[in-house]
């Protein structure tokens, strides 16, 4: 690619632009035809009613197709159409976000999806290696105009010898990387790296680990897979789903519009914190008590706490009828029966039914024996149906009942977590492998979940299995879903309604659909066909199998978190990206074989990404500095470019910290045309740091779930996993290290989070 640009150049790319302009602007024509077409149809298809149970249960997949259809026509209008092959056979391909055909004449395809086969050659082909191309063209457009372009001609002789041989798209790719955040992560898919398209386009089966340092890519690249995966196995993903972990709320909604973009709404994205239907963990604990309920000790002493609710009674158990009969239940009794039960292997509330027959069939004897004794001496007078008679009765008695809750209560996870914390008793029952200072970590108050508690929650619902009120729990979960659905349905159709009155060419009054139908109507339409999307069901029901689960920052993830995840992957179909250098969390993970090797043991395939495309060069080599202190055999991804800022690293009188920061935050963000500045503090100090500089600087936002889009964020190490600004201020690392037994690695990602300034600021 030539960089010596004259004045007949620039004609030639303004007449090739115009070029490139008409075919855009047919490319818009088509999808403005498409995205009519469906809300047309959605529109139909809310208005039609009555017909058999089949008819309607056709009409609400019609109605989420069509919805489905509507949402994606609109979500690709930017950036439409990126790319254009030219091939040495004379052919042109057009690359874009979905894949658009030519209905009025033979179906050619006009453009391309960039997930289809023929359009990896966009990605892959280079000069050494063109692949059949003879010229690749990036087309850059602002809404529906193409406002530049860049030409790479594949050819070994005319590339230019100061070009990086590995990218592809150089000058598209450099242009992405400078340009300035907003706050909100936007999607790859015009300059897709080889190896990262590599790693997007493998194969679905089998657990895939994507190693790689900060800004490598892997939440880009986790993500383009999962549309990818989506695409490329339709049929067998939108049935089972796909779910993307990430590693808190502030960072979902930091990658929420990258799947949309891509045209694909399936993907159920969720922390950990949400992963047990019916909880929200938001409470907090200390990093140790995480830790210690993260640990795979837990398994023990979870099934531990389940059997100490499967009590024997020291002394007799005395069990009053009404007419003041009383029963007794001799502790041998019971603890045969219970040890009889536990034999079978059930879980606990399941086993509970066994445990009420072998009960009631001892203290219906013990009564029929009192019943039905001979006067005389002789034999029984009852018969069998009598005694049977009696057992059914004994059943129903309140008193019998009241003893059966009490020797094996059937309970529901939270209620035996909850039990458990509050109780030092049954903490020490449950847990004589951990030390006195580890099991007072494990006692609390009731009063809400942290996210550490949700694995165990999980575990906890395994040992018990599911009881009725669980079902009922869910039934209710999915009622509300459904209606968040219905509400969502209607709002596309209300979006879709200014279209159809601009195209209506009589302009006659339309009753729109929502005029007709609101989303209680439309819901109970639901009930009678009883749809429901996969993920509607997949984030209702706890024992959920999904088609593929990708876990982004999964080094973060506890032994007890990954027991969670393997159970909502039978097929163990995963995608597992992460940093293991990077790792925060006490209980994460050091290594992913320890992490995984419990479950696919020497079943998982490695890949590993070595080029920054974040973080420049000169913020690198300070970053690389800290990466040694966590283990001198590391090295940090190679940058791919240099900012030319080299970082600055200030002391500061530590009682002028926070006005020193407040001065140094305005002369940076002042410093920004548009892009974020990032102030990564220590977690000890967010709260007056975070004051400081808010009351100063009235754009920048703070607190549990800063709002990224903001100028300025101040925000802690945990919350800045994963994220980016332009600038970055980091300070006091040293607390930063001090703070936690993986202090150097927390300031590992503080120093990594910028794409072209970061200053340091340390008090004395
Ligand atoms: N091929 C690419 N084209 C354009 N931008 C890219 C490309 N690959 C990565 N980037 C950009 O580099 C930045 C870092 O990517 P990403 O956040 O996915 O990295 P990461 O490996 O997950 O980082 P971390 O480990 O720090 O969380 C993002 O802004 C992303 O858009």
């Amino acid at each position: 690619m030539s960089t010596h640009r004259d004045a007949s150049d620039e004609l030639h790319q303004d007449d090739e632009i115009g070029r490139e302009q008409e075919y855009v602007s047919t490319l818009y024509d088509r999808l403005d035809g498409l995205r009519e077409q469906a809300s047309r149809r959605l529109t139909e298809e809310l208005r039609a009613t009555g017909g058999t149970q089949q008819a309607r249960s056709q009409r609400e997949s019609a109605v989420q197709m069509y919805a489905d259809q509507v949402e994606q026509f609109s979500a690709v209008e930017n950036g439409l159409c990126f790319g254009r092959l030219d091939g040495d056979d004379g052919t042109c391909r057009y690359i874009g976000r979905i894949g658009i055909f030519d209905t009025s004449g033979d179906y050619d395809p006009l453009l391309m999806d960039w997930r289809a086969p023929a359009a990896r050659a966009f990605y892959l082909a280079t000069a050494a290696n063109p692949q059949g191309v003879r010229r690749r063209r990036h087309l850059r457009t602002r809404e529906r105009k193409v406002t530049g372009l860049n030409d790479e001609v594949l050819d070994i002789a005319a590339a230019s010898p100061t070009a990086h041989e590995e990218l592809t798209g150089e000058a598209s790719l450099l242009a992405a990387l400078n340009a300035g955040r907003t706050g909100r992560m936007r999607d790859i898919v015009e300059t897709i790296q080889a190896e990262q398209d590599r790693i997007i386009r493998a194969d679905l089966p089998g657990v895939l680990v994507v190693q790689g340092g900060p800004g490598t890519g892997k939440t880009a690249v986790a993500l383009h897979r999962a549309a990818y995966l989506l695409y490329t196995h339709r049929q067998q993903l939108s049935t089972r789903g796909v779910l993307l972990v990430g590693p808190n709320a502030t960072f979902l909604r930091y990658i929420s519009q990258v799947l949309p973009a891509l045209a694909e709404t399936g993907v159920l994205l969720r922390t950990q914190a949400d992963l047990f239907p019916g909880v929200q963990a938001r409470r907090t604990e200390p990093a140790q008590t995480a830790a210690l309920k993260g640990r795979a000790v837990l398994v023990e002493v979870l099934a531990n706490a389940v059997r100490d609710r499967q009590w024997v009674p020291d002394e007799p158990l005395e069990i009053e009828l009404p007419q003041r009969e009383i029963l007794t239940l001799d502790p041998a009794v019971v603890r045969q029966a219970r040890d009889r039960i536990r034999r079978s292997n059930r879980p606990h509330n399941l086993a509970r039914a066994l445990f009420d027959i072998e009960i009631v069939h001892t203290l219906g004897t013990q009564l029929a024996e009192r019943i039905g004794a001979d006067p005389l001496g002789g034999e029984n007078l009852l018969s069998e149906a009598d005694v049977a008679e009696i057992r059914r009765e004994l059943r129903e008695e309140p008193a019998v009942r009241a003893a059966l809750d009490e020797l094996w209560p059937v309970l529901t996870p939270q209620r035996l977590l909850a039990d458990l914390y509050a109780d030092p008793a049954r903490i020490a029952t449950a847990a004589p492998m951990l030390t006195d200072a580890e099991r007072a970590l494990l006692h609390r108050e009731p009063g809400g979940w942290t996210p550490a508690d949700v694995p165990l929650l999980d575990e906890v619902a395994e040992l018990l299995g599911e009881d009725e009120r669980a079902a009922a729990g869910r039934r209710e979960r999915i009622r509300s879903l459904q209606r968040e659905y219905a509400e969502g349905v209607l709002d596309i159709a209300r979006g879709s309604r200014s279209i159809d009155v601009e195209d209506e060419v009589d302009g006659g009054e339309i009753l729109g659909v929502t005029d007709l139908l609101d989303a209680d109507q439309l819901l109970e339409r639901q009930k009678e066909s009883d749809r429901l999307t996969t993920a509607q069901r997949a984030a209702a029901d706890r024992s959920w199998a999904f088609g593929h689960i990708i876990v982004d920052e999964a080094q973060e993830l506890s032994p007890m978190a990954w027991r969670l995840l393997m159970r909502r992957c039978p097929s163990r179909s995963m995608t597992i990206v992460g940093d293991v250098a990077q790792t925060g969390a006490l209980a994460g993970t050091p290594s992913w074989s320890e992490a995984l090797e419990p479950y696919v043991a020497g079943r998982w395939r490695l890949e590993e990404l070595t080029v920054s495309y974040r973080t420049p060069a000169e913020i690198m080599a300070v970053a690389a500095d800290v990466l040694a202190e966590i283990d001198p055999a590391l090295r940090p991804p190679r940058s791919v470019r240099a900012s030319g800022v080299p970082p600055w690293d200030r002391t500061v009188d530590a009682e002028r910290l926070a006005a020193e920061l407040v001065e140094a935050a305005a002369r940076e963000a002042a410093g920004l045309t548009d892009g974020r500045l990032g102030v990564i503090v220590p977690a000890g100090r967010v709260d007056d740091l975070g004051a400081a500089v808010t009351a100063a600087l009235p754009e920048a936002a703070v607190g549990e779930q800063p709002e990224l889009a903001n100028r300025v964020v101040v925000l802690t190490t945990e919350q800045a996993k994963g994220l980016e600004f332009d600038s970055v201020l980091v300070v006091d690392p040293d607390r930063i290290v001090a703070e936690s037994p993986r202090g150097h690695s927390d300031l590992y990602v503080a120093l990594t989070r910028a794409t072209q300034r970061l200053g340091i600021v340390r008090p004395t």
